[in-house]
């Protein structure tokens, strides 16, 4: 890590705690340099690493009760986290500079833009500062802020994290749009902090109590509805959360490097004007990024016809270019339906796409209903179409013995796992967890959010591996992502499903 940053053409230092990174704005090229650095695979490899030990070495020596208290008390963080995105605290601590600014000028600001309802006109509310003062001296226990001087909070390098880069003007007049155009961290927060909260709440109600009998998932029994979550989210009232939904999609993309994707297939060789069909593609996320980087492709994002229907608009003007052009078009298409035709513009009627893409859309459902989708996509598909899944693989937290892959995750040996399987991703001998432990947590957390919210799962390859061959699809590459646990699950139709 150190070796990267010295032997970079300024000389910068990995970004400093204190110091926040606003990626809505310019920055001196030494500032932006140290911040691309971070994501260069050696640098983002061995912090995993850094972060996999301290893992460990607190879990080894934290006295095992005050562990167990930050565990069960995740919620009370999270809670605060909440606090600090719903009053707009990031906006108005960037708006205030490094010097911070008092809890009570805090408060008093928060609470001036605060909105009655989520699709609400601004409704003042008078915000305690006493009490978010305690909330947000949490988040700077954790990092997540700094306390400057007594009471005086300003942002750090994690809270800039979740800017939106809106202006408290902006917040002030049009409080549904805050996370238009923005990169949807912010909305994935928010989601996080209000329906993925309340399911998780309902997890072991659900899991040990109910067993399954009475509810489908701890989603129904959270929200005491038979519905499956995105038939609710087009459900009178919540509006906003499928909007704040469709946002939040596009902050999951943090969960990859862009190049990632950008390299998980090789998109480069496909032919000009060659038809991309993003299954389940929400507003788009992941096809703007590859329509940017590959303009010879058409992107055709397929969705709940609700979802499409405001895709567009939530752009703002990002990408206006991509959509003007046909380059990326929208098109209403249930995946539990056969795949019907649709017109590309300045193509026509496409009858055999190149690229069906399915990203995080078969962690969302169980297998019987993935292996539906994959037969509609396999139904529709040509001898030459290729299926790209991406989803996280996981990993056991041991050991695989069994596995034909090797050791993986060392830089620069994410494509020598061919066949899918890890044995470990850390050497042998490694005191490290073989998945890397903390630096992992990511993928197995959103196993559990999956299992919550849709009685769904994340799986490991051999999962995912029978469940593509029952619906007629031969995975033939797996490419690890980077510095953590999303792959690019490459299949090909097998003949006669
Ligand atoms: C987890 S999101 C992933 C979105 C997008 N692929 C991405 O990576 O940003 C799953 C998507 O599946 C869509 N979806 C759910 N049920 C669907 C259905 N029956 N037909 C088509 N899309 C559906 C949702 O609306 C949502 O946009």
């Amino acid at each position: 890590m150190e070796k990267t940053y010295k032997s970079a053409p300024s000389k910068v230092d990995y970004p400093h705690l204190d110091d926040p990174y606003y990626s809505t704005q310019k920055h001196a090229p030494d500032v932006a340099m140290a911040e691309a650095l971070t994501i260069e695979p050696r640098v983002f490899a061995a912090a995993n690493r850094i972060v996999a030990a301290c893992g460990q070495l607190t879990a080894t020596v934290h006295k095992p009760f005050y562990s167990l208290v930050e565990s069960v008390n995740a919620g009370a963080f999270l809670a605060c986290l909440q606090v600090l995105e719903s009053a707009n605290v990031v906006e108005i601590l960037r708006e205030a500079g490094p010097d911070g600014l008092h809890v009570e000028e805090i408060a008093s600001k928060a609470g001036g833009l605060h909105r009655k309802t989520e699709d609400g006109r601004p409704g003042p509310v008078s915000l305690d500062p006493a009490k978010l003062g305690r909330v947000l001296r949490l988040l700077a226990t954790y990092h997540w802020l700094r306390e400057v001087k007594p009471d005086v909070f300003a942002n750090n390098r994690l809270s800039s994290f979740l800017d939106t880069g809106k202006s408290t003007k902006e917040l002030l007049r049009s409080p549904e749009e805050k996370y238009d155009g923005t990169d949807g961290v912010a909305a994935y927060l928010a989601t996080s902090g209000d329906e993925v909260f309340k399911v998780m709440s309902y997890l072991s109600d659900w899991l040990v109590d109910d067993g399954g009998a009475n509810y489908a998932s701890a989603f129904n029994l959270a929200f005491k509805t038979p519905l499956k979550y995105y038939d609710w989210l087009e459900e009178p009232g919540n509006k906003g959360r499928m909007r704040r939904f469709g946002h939040s999609m596009n902050g999951t993309r943090q969960w990859e490097l862009a190049e990632n994707v950008i390299h998980g297939f090789a998109w480069d060789e496909l032919p000009q004007d060659a038809v991309v069909v993003d299954v389940g593609g929400g507003i788009g996320s992941v096809s703007v990024i590859l329509a940017e980087a590959y303009p010879h492709l058409r992107f055709v994002v397929e969705d709940r016809a609700p979802v499409v229907a405001i895709a567009p608009q939530a752009w703002g003007s990002r990408h206006a270019e991509l959509f003007q052009a046909g380059r990326v078009s929208f098109h209403g298409q249930d995946f539990f339906q056969p795949q019907g035709l649709f017109r590309v513009p300045g193509i026509g009627v496409v009858h055999e796409p190149t690229v069906y893409l399915l990203r995080a859309v078969a962690h969302n459902w169980p297998d019987e209903k993935v292996w539906e989708i994959l037969l509609n996509l396999r139904r529709a598909a040509g001898p030459q179409t290729k299926l790209l899944i991406v989803d996280n693989l996981l990993p056991y937290a041991c050991v695989d013995d069994e596995s034909a892959g090797g050791e993986n995750g060392r830089s620069g040996d994410a494509e020598s796992d061919a066949l899918g399987t890890v044995r470990s991703l850390v050497p042998d001998g490694s005191p490290l967890l073989p998945n890397l432990g903390r630096a992992s947590a990511n993928g197995y957390i959103l196993d559990i959010t999956m299992l919550g919210r849709f009685d769904a799962k994340e799986r490991t390859f051999r999962e995912m591996d029978v469940l593509a061959r029952s619906a007629g699809w031969r995975i033939v590459r797996v490419k690890r992502a980077v510095g953590s646990l999303w792959a690019y699950i490459i299949a090909e139709p097998l003949g006669g499903a």
